[in-house]
């Protein structure tokens, strides 16, 4: 069955059963919540790949910026079948060029990620792709890193969000209307 012929419950299911969820990963205490299964199934990913994709055209972006790593993975493939710009946001020191910097906290850790400047410009339509909300940090930081580029926000589409930490209240004010879409709730 092709993607577009599911339903939003269906593609639901589908992706909620391609995640494993890792006990003590990286630490103990962390639910590590693992899309490789996902990404292994190639009816998963496409059906990911569409729905994502459908919210960047939706939504008018012209740019879709994926977050280092996993967000790569999911963003590079919606941003060829919506035929927009791909621009990573990669975590600090590995950009060659000239960068705009953002430091962040994650619920594992603290990190600094960087963009090149030049990839954006102030007639850019962004949407921020990433696996995961946790705390938020890591989104909240790129979605900084856009505004501060000049260009402006699409919006903000994950795989998943982790309904047990705060991270959606902690996007929207950073999304200031803009639109947000979690394709799951774990
Ligand atoms: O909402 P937060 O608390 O900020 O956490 C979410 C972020 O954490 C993970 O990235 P990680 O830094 O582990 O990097 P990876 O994609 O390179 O594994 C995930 O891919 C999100 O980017
Ligand atoms: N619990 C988790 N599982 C996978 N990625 C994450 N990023 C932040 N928290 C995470």
């Amino acid at each position: 069955m092709t993607a577009a012929a599911r339903s939003r419950a269906e593609v639901e299911a589908l992706l909620r059963g391609r995640i494993r969820d890792v006990p003590d990963h990286p630490e103990p205490g962390i639910v590590f919540k693992d899309i490789t299964p996902l990404l292994a199934d190639p009816e998963a990913f496409t059906a990911l790949t569409d729905a994502l994709a459908a919210f960047s055209i939706e939504h008018g972006a012209t740019k879709v910026v994926g977050l280092e790593a996993r967000g790569f993975i999911l963003a590079a493939p919606v941003a060829v079948r919506a035929g927009l710009g791909f621009v990573p946001v990669r975590k600090a020191g590995k950009l060659p060029g000239a960068t705009l910097a953002q430091a962040y906290e994650l619920e594992y850790g603290s990190a600094e990620m960087e963009i090149h400047a030049e990839d954006l410009s102030g007639s850019d339509r962004v949407l921020v792709i990433d696996d995961v909300l946790a705390t938020g940090g890591t989104a909240e930081a790129a979605l900084r890193l856009i505004r501060r580029s000049g260009a402006q926000v699409a919006g903000l589409a994950v795989l998943m969000e982790l309904g047990f930490l705060p991270g959606r209240a902690r996007v929207l004010p950073a999304l200031d209307g803009a639109p947000y879409q979690a394709l799951l709730t774990v």
